[in-house]
């Protein structure tokens, strides 16, 4: 049956009124998605040269478009970006993050993309970042795999966990190296996968289902009340903590993200400035902060370990460069230290930040994106779109094209990033939209890149990862992208 539903949606254009009882489709439909989704829809998407439109139940309010082309993207995220917005739906699923950016639309979206911007760019912040992070991977991180050197160890647990820790330590400046009542970031972790999990189902049912299930405390409803007052207890306790501390000046001066917040929306002057200072909507932009970044980068490092592991030519490359900046840098503590590149030398590392592009471009972490019509339009591939839609836009499929990539676009090959001239080449982001494309595209790109770079090389120049026996890596269906069974991995120490 399950071919069956996957043969259906690329045979006709999905109807599902037929079905008769309604408590069938999310059964059916999560199925689905557990076999893989992404490809489930990229193969789908390829069949109807690259988008189709998905008619759910009449009752349901279920259609949207699929698209996965680069003109429609243009048009979606770029060129009529004021009638396509995140829409009700969208904040309704996503309520947790409140009224962060990623629920934002409008005035109050502007607001907090200026100020994040001017937040998330500045120099003083990433070098705490690189330092903090150093810290961490020799305290944290390095014990770990030292611990299990020779056993099996699941690294996309391990990434999860540190980058949660880390991402904790630099949006609300608690983390497991500073003790204290705040240090809970295991039971919070667990709970933001349970949220995640809600919000994948969320996707995938009528929006009505979900709210009686989450009326009567039923499945994955209950798990997301439950989680998320664990979430919020620890997310206010350190909001209260911080504004209490904002009248500080030394503590003004911290880096972590909440207080760099508070001190400059401080300095701005709106008719929304007492909403913007309760406890509320500060636990809100430090909740979304910590989900910017603590997933897409879990996920983009586990996936990277697996391509490097399972591509020893890569890897021999990325380790022959890490070597070669080593070398011919006099700026890095060589021999003293585990952590081999400093900051200022990591754009030496070509080859690694190609890695990089090349693993987001075939697992993009948010594997889709979505976007409501505010009035009705046509599409450049000629689809009409009512008022009220929703449009589906798959990164995942995009990143796959051989239109854009070539007919090796299935294979892992970092070269196809690197100029003649042995530079980074540039593509549009309109064709690599892993960071999306248009105003709303994601303001942690380069800050990305550098953190990526610096675990990287450090973890590759002192470990070595095998995929254990018999172990397939497949994807899960979650928000970011990540794997089904982990990622089950032999460490070994490096004898460098
Ligand atoms: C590999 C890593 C990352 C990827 C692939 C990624 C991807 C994305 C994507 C696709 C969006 C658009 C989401 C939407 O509109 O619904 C986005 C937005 C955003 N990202 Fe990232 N992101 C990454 C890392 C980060 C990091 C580390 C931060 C910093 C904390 C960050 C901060 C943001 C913010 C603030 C937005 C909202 C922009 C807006 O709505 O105007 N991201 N990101």
């Amino acid at each position: 049956w399950r071919r069956s539903i996957i043969s259906s949606i690329r045979n006709t254009n999905l109807s599902l009124i037929e079905w008769p009882v309604l408590g069938v489709l999310p059964g059916l439909l999560w199925n689905v998605w557990t076999d893989n989704i992404h490809g489930a829809a990229d193969r789908t998407l390829k069949d109807y040269g690259g988008t189709f439109l998905f008619k759910g139940p009449w009752f349901a309010n279920m259609d949207f478009i699929g698209t996965s082309d680069p003109l429609n993207a243009h048009h979606i995220f770029s060129k009529s970006y004021a009638k396509y917005r995140k829409g009700e739906d969208f904040k309704a699923i996503f309520e947790f993050l409140g009224e962060g950016i990623f629920n934002a639309d409008g005035e109050a979206w502007k607001f907090q993309r200026q100020l994040l911007h001017s937040i998330l760019n500045n120099e003083e912040l990433q070098n705490h970042m690189t330092t903090t992070l150093k810290l961490k991977m020799e305290c944290t991180l390095f014990p770990v795999l030292d611990a299990r050197v020779g056993a099996e160890v699941d690294m996309q647990e391990v990434a999860k966990m540190f980058m949660f820790d880390n991402f904790c330590l630099w949006v609300l400046g608690f983390g497991y190296l500073c003790v204290d009542r705040h240090l809970d970031t295991f039971s919070c972790g667990k709970a933001y996968d349970d949220i995640e999990e809600a919000v994948v189902y969320r996707h995938i049912v009528p929006k009505g289902v979900w709210k009686i299930q989450r009326i009567f405390g039923i499945g994955s409803e209950k798990k997301f009340s439950t989680s998320i007052k664990v979430l919020d207890k620890f997310l206010y306790d350190v909001v209260k903590t911080k504004k209490q501390e904002l009248h500080k000046e030394d503590k003004r001066l911290q880096h972590e993200l909440l207080t760099q917040w508070m001190v400059a929306d401080e300095r701005e002057e709106s008719s929304d400035k007492f909403l913007r200072s309760t406890d509320k909507f500060l636990r809100d932009i430090a909740l979304t902060l910590i989900s910017a970044g603590r997933d897409t980068l879990s996920s983009t490092l586990s996936l990277l370990l697996w391509l490097v592991a399972t591509h020893p030519d890569v890897e021999e490359k990325i380790f022959g460069e890490i070597e070669r900046v080593m070398i011919v840098m006099t700026r890095s503590a060589r021999g003293t230290s585990r952590f081999l590149i400093c900051k200022d030398d990591l754009h030496e590392l070509v080859y690694l930040h190609a890695a990089i592009y090349e693993t987001l471009r075939l697992y993009p972490p948010l594997p889709f994106e979505h976007r409501c019509a505010t009035e009705a339009d046509v599409l450049p591939s000629g689809h009409k779109v009512h008022k009220g839609m929703r449009m589906l836009f798959s990164m995942y499929s995009m990143g796959r094209m051989e239109e854009t990539w070539g007919k090796d676009c299935m294979d892992f090959k970092p070269e196809r990033w690197i100029s003649d001239e042995g530079n980074i080449i540039h593509v549009p982001s309109q064709k690599f939209m892993t960071f999306l494309t248009g105003p709303r595209t994601c303001l942690g790109k380069a800050m990305s890149f550098m953190l990526l770079k610096f675990m990287v090389s450090s973890i590759l120049w002192n470990y070595k990862f095998e995929m254990v026996e018999g172990h397939v890596v497949k994807p899960t269906p979650s928000m970011v992208l990540s794997m089904k069974d982990g990622l089950k991995m032999r460490v070994s120490k490096r004898k460098v």
